[in-house]
């Protein structure tokens, strides 16, 4: 017996309905899930780019796929998806390989690194330095100056590239997000793999004959590459380590940016929020011992900024940057009398969740103190998986957290903002400013 739905036109199913906007400038569960929420209940079968697709909006069936990763179900995305992100990227590795890139990742972005590396200092500098040029200008499109920043930050962390050299690279990256469709148009010679050859080329040029001895000399996540495709025996090949560069580079950029761009929005629609939150800022400062004020933020006064958690968790709460979560069965599944069967697509939809009223009451509203004295969320949990759950967790969850409190940290303490224009969200069924978000950013004294 196959959960209640429909398959729609033999195969594109119901893909059309699936990417149709929602531009009703709300936070809402995507108008394809919530009618068909409505009519079928919380799981409920469709079809998909080509493939046969059940929708889960249940919380132990969320629960099963995330626990039962490699078990019952693998990581799965359509395969135009894959095509772009490449045959050999992390998504598309299971058991000990999975288990050995993830920890490759960690060891350079996970919280022990954060704390113990220049990261703090390095992000601290990036915001800094780009809210400082914004608030030259006239006016500034947020989402755009955001990903520029962001992603400026993270080409220097993972490929050593300095702002004036990714340039090219985030061109291509940002085309590469406007149309996911056009971009394979990109893949041969793209400035990506060609700057990933030439920044080999000369990490090994630079760091001559002997694997180890070419680690450490730019202190970026690609040094932690070349040392493992490099060994003498190495694990990883040089397509995966392409791959995974390619991924953290996509995976780093848009979501934080978009996350960072709704949350200043948010901010100036709630101002008693944004009050809030400077005050826990404001009193950072006024607690740090007198002449200590050029050394920077502190790893301690990091942690100490409960109430920006809350904002941060409360914002992706909102966003569902990641619409769906997509696995597939490795064999029949049954569940609550359904049989999902073997090699059928499962999404997880974490929006159908994030705006459950029984679990998030009035769930539309910006509230991050909901998340207040709840710190066990910051892995994940049944209710909340704006990060994922389960084994494939977003290794970048603690990075993202870091640069966007950091950047509020300095928005809020140094700086004031006014709305100039757009700031409208649509769904596709990810989370887009159509119309940008423009504001003007005035230094506060
Ligand atoms: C607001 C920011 C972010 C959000 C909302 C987000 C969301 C997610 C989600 C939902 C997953 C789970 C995907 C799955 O289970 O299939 C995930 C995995 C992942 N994320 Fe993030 N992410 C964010 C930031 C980042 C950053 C900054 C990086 C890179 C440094 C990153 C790299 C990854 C990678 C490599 C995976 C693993 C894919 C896998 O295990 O197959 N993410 N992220």
């Amino acid at each position: 017996r196959l959960p209640p739905g429909s398959m729609g036109f033999p195969l594109v199913g119901e893909t059309l309905q699936f990417f149709s906007p929602d531009d009703d400038d709300s936070f809402d569960v995507p108008r394809f899930v919530r009618h068909r929420l409505a009519r079928y209940g919380p799981v409920f079968k469709t079809s998909l780019v080509g493939h046969a697709v059940v929708v889960s909006a249940d919380e132990e069936l969320n629960h099963m796929v995330f626990q039962q990763e490699g078990q019952l179900f693998q990581s799965w995305y359509p395969d135009s998806f894959v095509e772009i992100l490449g045959r050999d990227n992390v998504g598309e590795q299971q058991g000990a390989m999975f288990r050995y890139l993830k920890n490759m990742v960690l060891r350079y972005f996970g919280p022990e690194s954060l704390r113990d590396s220049t990261m703090l200092r390095d992000v601290e500098h990036a915001v800094a330095s780009s809210l400082c040029t914004w608030s030259t200008l006239p006016a500034v499109e947020l989402k755009e100056a955001v990903s520029t920043m962001v992603f400026d930050l993270s080409a220097n962390k993972l490929l050593g590239l300095e702002p004036s050299r990714s340039k090219v690279l985030r061109k291509s990256f940002f085309d590469f997000v406007r149309g996911l469709i056009s971009f394979p148009l990109y893949l041969p010679g793209t400035a990506y793999y060609s700057c990933m050859q030439e920044r080999k080329r000369s990490v090994l040029v630079h760091g001559g004959p002997g694997g180890n001895e070419r680690a450490g000399r730019y202190g970026d996540f690609l040094d932690c590459v070349v040392q493992e495709i490099t060994r003498e025996k190495p694990l990883v090949t040089d397509k995966m380590a392409l791959d995974l560069m390619f991924v953290l580079l996509f995976a780093s950029f848009h979501t934080t940016s978009l996350a960072l761009t709704l949350a200043v929005k948010l901010l100036a629609d709630h101002p008693h929020v944004l009050e809030e939150l400077t005050v826990e800022h404001e009193t950072i400062l006024k607690d740090r011992k007198a002449g200590r004020e050029s050394d920077g933020i502190t790893w301690t006064e990091y942690k100490s900024m409960t109430f920006t958690s809350q904002v941060i968790n409360e914002t992706v709460r909102l966003a569902n940057i990641a619409p769906g979560i997509f696995r597939k069965t490795l064999k029949d599944v049954q569940f609550k009398g359904y049989t999902i069967p073997a090699g059928w697509g499962v999404m997880v939809c974490p929006p159908a969740v994030h705006l459950n009223p029984s679990i998030y009451p009035d769930p539309l509203t910006f509230n991050p103190s909901r998340f207040k004295d709840k710190p066990e969320i910051n892995r994940g949990s049944r209710h909340f998986m704006a990060f994922g759950g389960g084994l494939r967790f977003c290794v970048g969850a603690d990075f993202s957290k870091l640069q966007m409190s950091i950047f509020l940290h300095f928005l809020v303490t140094r700086y004031r903002w006014k709305n100039l224009g757009g700031g409208k969200i649509v769904r596709t069924p990810g989370l887009e400013f159509p119309d940008g978000y423009h504001v003007q950013i005035r230094h506060s004294d």
